[in-house]
C-alpha cells in the first residue's frame, strides 16, 4: 500500500482484516513510529486498530515494493510522481498494480494508470483501478459499501475483488479502465461545484439540476476521450458522483463549500488538512478539453473560480442560465 492518508488506511484495514499481509509505505516517519507503537494511524481514521502481524508500516519504499505481489497506489494524484520517483523502471515487473487514485497526474494531464504503464513499462492488463461510491470514513465504521475494480483484464479485476470482499464490502469486476478513471476524475469537479453552490446558499432543488446536467457533461467528455458503450447509471459511475456530491464526508464538496463561502483556495486548502482532488482535476480537464472542444459549462465555471479568481456568485449566475 502506497500512501498514508484516509483511503490508504481504509484499504489497508479491509485487505489486512481479510488475511492479506500488507506492506504499507507512507512518507512520514513519525506516523510509522506511532503506528508501530499504538497500532493506529495518528491523523487519518485514527479509530482503526491494525494487527501488526499482518500490517507492516515503513518509510522504505524500495523494500516495501520488492516484497509485494500487488501494488496499491493511494496517494493523491499530485504526489504520485514524487512518491514513486525512487523506483527503477523495472521494479514493477511481474507485479500487479491497482490505482485507488481518483485524479490525473498534474502537468502531464494523463490518467494515473497511463502514467504507471509508461513509467514502469507495464501492460495495461497488469493494471486496475478501484472505483465506486465509498468513503474511507464509512469503511472505518464498517458501513455496507460497494467497490468496482476496473481493468482490461477481468482476471486481475476478479482476483482483487476477492481480496476486498468481506462482511461489509461487496466488490465487482468491470472491463472499463479509462472510462471509470475519467469519470472518477470528473465527479470530483462536480462535487466541488456542488459545494460552491451550497456555500453560496443554493438549495437541494438547484443541486439536483446541477448533478443532472453534470451527468450529460461527463458523458460528453468521457465519450470524447474513450468512445465505447458504457452504462453510466452503474454505481461505479453514477453512484460515485452521487456520494461525492452529497456526502458530508466528501473532501471535494467541503472544499467547494468553503470557496462558496468566500475562502481563498489557499486558506481552504490549509483548513482542510486533506486533499480535494477536484482542484487539480479542473485544471487538467480544462487543458485537455482545449483540444477536444467538448461543451463543459460546469468544468469551465469551476476553472474560472479556482484559477482565474472570478467570483463564485458571478460564475453560478452565468451557469444557472445554461441548465435545463
Ligand atoms: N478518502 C476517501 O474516502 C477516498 C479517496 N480516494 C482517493 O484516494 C487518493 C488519496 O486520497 P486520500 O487518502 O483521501 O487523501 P487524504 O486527503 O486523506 O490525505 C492526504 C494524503 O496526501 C499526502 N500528502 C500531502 N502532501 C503531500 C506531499 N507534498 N507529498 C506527498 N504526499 C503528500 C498526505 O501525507 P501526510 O499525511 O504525510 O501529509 C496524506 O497521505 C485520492 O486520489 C482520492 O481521490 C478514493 C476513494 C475514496
Ligand atoms: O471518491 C470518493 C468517494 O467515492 C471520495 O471523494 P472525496 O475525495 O470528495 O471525499
Amino acid at each position: 500500500m502506497i500512501g498514508g492518508g484516509s483511503w490508504a488506511t481504509a484499504l489497508t484495514k479491509i485487505l489486512s482484516e481479510n488475511g492479506a499481509r500488507v506492506g504499507w509505505w507512507m512518507r512520514n516517519k513519525d506516523d510509522v513510529q506511532h503506528l508501530l507503537r499504538t497500532r493506529h494511524n495518528p491523523r487519518y481514521l485514527s479509530s482503526v486498530a491494525f494487527d501488526l502481524s499482518r500490517v507492516f508500516p515503513s518509510t522504505e519504499l524500495k523494500e516495501t515494493v520488492e516484497e509485494a505481489d500487488w501494488l496499491v497506489l493511494a496517494v493523491p494524484a499530485a504526489f504520485v510522481q514524487s512518491s514513486l520517483d525512487k523506483l527503477d523502471r523495472d521494479s514493477l515487473k511481474n507485479k500487479r498494480v491497482i490505482s485507488a487514485i481518483k485524479g490525473m497526474v498534474p502537468g502531464k494531464n494523463v490518467l494515473v494508470t497511463d502514467y504507471v504503464a509508461e513509467r514502469f513499462r507495464l501492460a495495461h492488463e497488469r493494471i486496475g483501478v478501484v472505483a465506486g461510491p465509498c468513503h474511507a470514513e464509512e469503511v472505518a465504521l464498517e458501513k455496507q459499501s460497494y467497490l468496482t475494480i476496473g481493468s482490461p483484464s477481468l482476471g486481475l479485476a476478479d482476483d482483487f475483488c476477492h481480496l476486498l470482499r468481506n462482511r461489509y464490502v461487496k466488490a465487482y469486476p468491470m472491463e472499463d479502465l479509462d472510462g471509470i478513471e475519467y469519470f472518477a476524475v470528473m465527479k470530483n469537479i462536480i462535487a466541488l461545484t456542488c459545494g460552491i453552490a451550497h456555500g453560496l446558499g443554493y438549495g437541494d432543488n438547484f443541486q439536483a439540476v446541477l448533478v443532472s446536467n453534470a451527468v450529460q457533461e461527463m458523458r460528453r467528455f468521457v465519450h470524447a476521450m474513450n468512445p465505447q458503450p458504457r452504462d453510466l447509471s452503474a454505481s461505479a459511475y453514477l453512484g460515485d458522483l452521487l456520494v461525492t456530491a452529497y456526502s458530508q464526508f466528501s473532501r471535494n464538496r467541503t472544499f467547494g463549500n468553503m470557496i462558496g463561502r468566500g475562502y481563498s483556495v489557499k486558506s481552504a486548502q490549509m483548513e482542510m488538512n486533506m486533499v480535494a482532488e477536484g482542484y487539480y482535476a479542473v485544471k487538467s480537464i480544462h487543458e485537455l478539453n482545449k483540444k477536444l472542444g467538448v461543451h463543459m459549462p460546469i468544468t469551465s465555471a469551476a476553472y474560472h473560480v479556482l484559477y482565474e479568481k472570478i467570483s463564485p456568485a458571478v460564475e453560478l449566475e452565468i451557469l444557472k442560465e445554461k441548465f435545463r
